[in-house]
């Protein structure tokens, strides 16, 4: 199935790769891969567990080097370290639970220098949160933070690599919700990985579909939701086998 028209939101390119090639140790993983994402757009990656959607994300953000093909991050082709476009305007989060459980809410926020009001300008459930250690909030509660903390910065790329893991539906409605309205208010770009594909089908503008390391699917998220049973069916269920001519 080939789905080709996709809406742009805005010219302003903040990430592009072309042709791009990634994995680990020279081993392809990704191979292909045109993904691009424009200022105040909400692109999510989506596809089965193992289709490499995580190395894209390493590789988009600096982690891993390309192994072929193109890719620019904010407007330079130039390879970039994480914490060099972390400077640029970039911030990465990963479901990984960043915050510092032994400090609190209010230390966690200062330690990345972000003003406690502004994050809480973005979540206001963080207001009675401030003075609780972060180890003892919920994971959504800590997810709420991560996000804050990496929005305060006003960033113009987001990368949000499975950001609502094992959280309540209700808390990821939360979360990609203040995605969408960064996206929409400050004109931030996002790439976002998701496993709770129609929560992400509401709030996205377009969507990659990945499966075996490659793009095998593009469109608008209507386009795309439109015959989501027939997506989930041909590409989002688990693969078997090995990746082809890695
Ligand atoms: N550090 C690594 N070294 C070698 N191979 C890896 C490494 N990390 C991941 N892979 C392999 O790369 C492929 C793609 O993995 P990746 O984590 O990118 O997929 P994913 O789509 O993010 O999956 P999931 O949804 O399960 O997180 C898999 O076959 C995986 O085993």
């Amino acid at each position: 199935m080939t789905i080709t028209s996709e809406k742009t939101v805005a010219s302003d390119v903040v990430l592009e790769c072309r042709g791009l090639s990634a994995g680990y140790a020279g081993v392809v993983v990704c191979r292909d891969l045109d993904i691009k994402v424009s200022a105040g757009e909400v692109v999510a990656l989506i596809g089965a567990n193992g289709a490499g959607k995580s190395t894209t994300m390493l590789t988009v953000a600096g982690e891993l080097a390309p192994i072929a093909g193109e890719l620019s991050v904010l407007g330079s082709a130039k390879r970039s370290s994480l914490s060099a476009l972390a400077r640029r305007g970039m911030s990465y989060v990963t479901e990984e639970r960043s915050v510092i459980m032994g400090l609190t809410t209010a230390e966690n926020l200062r330690l990345a220098g972000v003003a406690a009001d502004t994050a809480c300008e973005i979540f206001p459930e963080l207001r009675a949160l401030l003075k609780r250690p972060a180890g003892l909030l919920s994971g959504g509660e800590q997810q709420m933070l991560t996000l804050a903390r990496a929005l305060a910065r006003e960033p113009r790329l987001l990368l949000a690599d499975e950001l609502s893991l094992g959280l309540a539906p209700q808390i990821v409605q939360r979360l990609l919700a203040v995605v969408r309205e960064a996206a929409d208010r400050r004109n931030l770009g996002v790439l976002l990985v998701e496993q709770h594909v129609r929560q992400v089908l509401a709030v996205a503008d377009r969507v990659y579909v990945m499966r075996r390391g490659q793009v095998m699917l593009s469109g608008t998220a209507a386009e795309i939701g439109a015959d989501l049973d027939a997506v989930q069916r041909a590409y989002l269920a688990p693969a078997s086998g090995p990746i082809e001519g890695g």
